[in-house]
């Protein structure tokens, strides 16, 4: 497979190299959806030693893992939201902005309440599926390169919504010790119940096994870098009995464009989740008509403004470029990379939908930059990355809920069911399963 290489030499690291879809066999398209290697091997050596360390030592060793990696003597780890106070200082500007993300977000996921199933599967047997909310969840908030209140409404506000009681949030804490303000107006806007102070794997840990002043939780749902999706994964497969929503990793996004799409515009969809961080990727799927040296172009005047620009630079150089004929092939190679994000900026976008099977979330037509599901439309940016787009679901009320199923016979149905489940009892050799069936008819048979 050849790429493409860039216009200027000059600059040629900070451009998308491009690649002729018509060019690549199926080798080649399942090579070029590769995520940037992670080496997970080496991350867990790393992480192991963190989660058994708070596993063992509880707050003493989040404060000494606090110190190390990010630099701040904590006085107290973990601390009851009702202890905080609000945060002074923020303009109306900003905390308008945070009220009209917090109202979307609220409505669109408290829409997703689904009535109680109720169903009756033979006459006189009755199969229901109700809700309830776990009861203890803990949200990652992560804060390493950027602050991002946008992440607590993503996570505090479905759990609330979902009727969790206890919501821990974690996020790791500036160097003083102190949390944004931003962060801790949508948490006490919430209803968020505790504040860990902390980030990274020993976060994780300690709302997985719980501290002297950290509940332990039943969940853990959030984004966050290789160390805390590496803690999260082997916390979920360990005896601290803890579930997780997701490996939502490095930010991505696919932009599918076409010849009317503007070009500025495409080049800024590219570069707002190159900007995450190093490890982020943006891929672009030219349809025919696209003028890639004016997206190149662009790409290369807006990177250079970017206060980023360094982070953005980096995730370019494991971005790309796929040109193609067709919308159709656009979705086909879009469906085998599976992006966390889709963008789907070409004339009559809705009829992409159809063709879509693997995307986190998906932003659809000209004005829809995926900045606003980021912030404040109303759907969730927590989503699977790294391909995992084809096999999970991004966080929503659904995360925090629990589905328990319930059944009840009358005396009718047991009569009608219960000779099929002897049967089966007895293909499988579990004689007390039939028996408890059994007994039941031979009463019902005996009038009583
Ligand atoms: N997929 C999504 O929904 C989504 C949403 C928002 C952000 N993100 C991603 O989340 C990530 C956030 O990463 P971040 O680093 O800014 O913040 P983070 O909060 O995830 O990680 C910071 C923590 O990592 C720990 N750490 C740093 N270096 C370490 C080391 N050498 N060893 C052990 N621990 C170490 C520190 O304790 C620090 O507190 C980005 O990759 C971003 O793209 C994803
Ligand atoms: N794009 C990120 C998810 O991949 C979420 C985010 C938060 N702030 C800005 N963006
Ligand atoms: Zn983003």
């Amino acid at each position: 497979m050849m790429a493409t290489e860039a216009v200027s030499p000059s600059s040629a690291s900070l451009l998308l190299k491009e690649y002729e879809w018509r060019d690549m066999d199926e080798a080649d398209k399942e090579s070029v959806v590769q995520r940037p290697r992670i080496d997970f091997g080496s991350i867990s050596d790393i992480v192991g030693p963190i989660v058994e360390d708070v596993r063992v030592r509880g707050d003493e060793a989040v404060k000494e893992l606090t110190k190390k990696f990010d630099r701040c003597d904590l006085e107290e780890v973990c601390v009851e939201m009702s202890q905080v106070d609000w945060p002074e200082g923020l303009g109306k500007e900003v905390t308008d902005a945070f009220d009209t993300a917090y109202e979307n977000i609220k409505l669109f996921h408290e829409a997703q309440r689904q009535e109680e199933l109720k169903v009756e599967t033979m006459p006189g047997v009755t199969c229901r599926r109700m809700s309830r909310p776990i009861g203890s969840v803990g949200c990652y908030v992560p804060g390493g390169t950027a602050i991002l209140p946008s992440t607590v409404l993503m996570l505090a506000l479905p759990a609330k919504v979902a009727g969790c009681k206890t919501i821990v949030m974690a996020t790791p804490p500036r160097q003083d010790g102190s949390i944004s303000p931003e962060v801790l107006y949508c948490a006490k806007k919430i209803g968020v119940t505790h504040l860990l102070k902390a980030g990274g794997a020993q976060a994780v840990a300690a709302m997985a096994h719980g501290t002297e002043t950290c509940p332990k939780v039943d969940k853990i749902a959030g984004p966050g870098n290789q160390f805390v999706t590496a803690a999260k994964m082997q916390l979920q497969n360990s005896e601290a009995m803890v579930a997780i929503d997701m490996p939502a990793g490095p930010s991505e996004v696919l932009v599918i464009a076409d010849g009317g799409a503007d070009p500025a515009h495409v080049a800024a969809d590219v570069l707002s989740q190159a900007e995450h961080g190093a490890d982020s990727q943006s891929v672009l799927v030219a349809i025919k008509g696209v003028d890639m040296e004016k997206v190149q172009e662009e790409i290369r005047t807006q990177l250079a403004k970017l206060p980023r620009n360094e982070a953005a630079s980096k995730a370019l150089t494991h971005s790309f470029a796929v040109r193609v004929d067709s919308l159709e092939e656009a979705c086909e190679f879009s469906n085998i990379y599976a992006p966390e994000h889709l963008i789907v900026n070409v004339e009559g976008a809705e009829r992409c939908l159809d063709m879509v099977e693997n995307a986190g979330s998906v932003f659809l037509g000209r004005w829809t930059p995926e900045s606003v599901g980021d912030y404040a439309s109303g759907t969730n940016h927590t989503l699977p990355t790294y391909g995992y787009a084809k096999m999970y679901s991004g966080v929503s009320l659904d995360t925090f809920l629990k589905k328990i199923t319930v059944q009840s016979l009358s005396k009718e149905g047991l009569k009608g069911l219960g000779p099929a489940v002897e049967i089966m009892a007895e293909v499988e050799g579990l004689e007390a399963h039939k028996q408890a069936v059994t007994m039941r008819l031979k009463s019902i048979h005996e009038g009583h």
